[in-house]
């Protein structure tokens, strides 16, 4: 799997994929700059009269909530059904799902009329999405409940028919039946506002360049992590703010060699679907 997601990330930088990203107001720099950095090509259009025409040239389609509107969600509905008719992955971040019936609504909505390759979230969107109720204060997770991610991961799976990501502390990715656990990142990246909505991205971005998304998704959040490490000790203890910068270069100076070698492991299921 190492060798693998060095391989993976040497194919993103050498094609540079076209990621296409419908997403909030808050974190939208922020996105581009960490795309650019990583070495994929970021784009941001909203409007409904061009956002089909725009995923049709993707080589991913990443739809985000957090700041949503009516118009936002009608645009992620086109935008996302052009990208499913000219085969371009679609990833969906349900920033705030559960936080109100509209977010959560939305998500649903998204998920029903659009094929998504992944969703990605942190334990409580995912929990609402599947109509299990967490604590969720704005678009950050309370402490999970208690429960592994991995047993949530895997029957959000199954009831949405998707890949799920559930992120945090630990993350896991699966399509119910197989996936991978990655351990690493950094808490500073929940200091940082978007640090979630970049990884969707750059899950979209790997996404682009690798069609199973078991493996795209294991890839980016196993380097994800590890710049994230990188940039802690770059930053060297002085804060959030340091903290940001020195991410954005890690995410340049991630190479074959960055993704730990205990990093990702596969998630075994027992019979009958359970997680061991
Ligand atoms: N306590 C933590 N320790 C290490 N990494 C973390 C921690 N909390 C979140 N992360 C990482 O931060 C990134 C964003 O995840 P998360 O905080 O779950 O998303 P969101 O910002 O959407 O709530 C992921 O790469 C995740 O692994
Ligand atoms: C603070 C905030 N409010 C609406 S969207 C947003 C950004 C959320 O970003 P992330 O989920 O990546 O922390
Ligand atoms: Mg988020």
């Amino acid at each position: 799997m190492r060798k693998e997601t060095g391989e993976l990330l040497e194919r993103l930088r050498s094609e540079r994929p076209l990621v296409h990203n419908i997403t909030n107001t808050v974190v939208t720099n922020f996105t581009a700059n960490g795309l650019l950095a990583l070495g994929a090509s970021p784009v941001m259009a909203y409007a409904r009269e061009e956002v089909a025409d725009m995923a049709k040239v993707a080589g991913a389609l990443v739809l985000n909530i957090g700041t949503l509107t009516a118009e936002l969600v009608e645009a992620c509905i086109i935008a996302g059904k052009a990208a499913n008719e000219a085969g371009v992955p679609v990833l969906l971040d349900p920033v705030g799902a559960g936080a109100t019936p509209y977010r959560t609504e939305s998500s649903l909505r998204i998920l029903r009329e659009v094929k998504v390759a992944i969703v990605r979230g942190n334990a409580a969107e995912i929990a609402h999405l599947t109509g299990e109720i967490r604590e969720i204060k704005g678009v950050d997770a309370g402490d999970g409940g208690g429960e592994a991610p991995v047993e949530l991961a895997v029957r959000a799976a199954a009831k949405l028919g998707t890949v799920v990501a559930v992120t945090g502390r630990e993350d896991v990715i699966t399509d119910g039946t197989k996936g991978f656990v990655v351990a690493g990142g950094d808490e500073l990246l929940a200091r940082v506002t978007g640090a979630g909505c970049l990884l969707t991205s750059v899950m979209g971005a790997f996404a682009a360049v690798e069609r199973d998304p078991l493996r795209a998704g294991a890839a980016a959040l196993t380097l994800y992590g590890a710049a994230a490490e990188a940039a802690a000790v770059q930053a060297g203890g002085r804060g959030p703010g340091s903290f940001q910068i020195a991410f954005l270069d890690a995410l340049a100076g991630l190479s074959a060699n960055s993704a730990g070698a205990d990093a990702v492991r596969p998630l075994e299921l027992a019979a009958g679907g359970g997680a061991r």
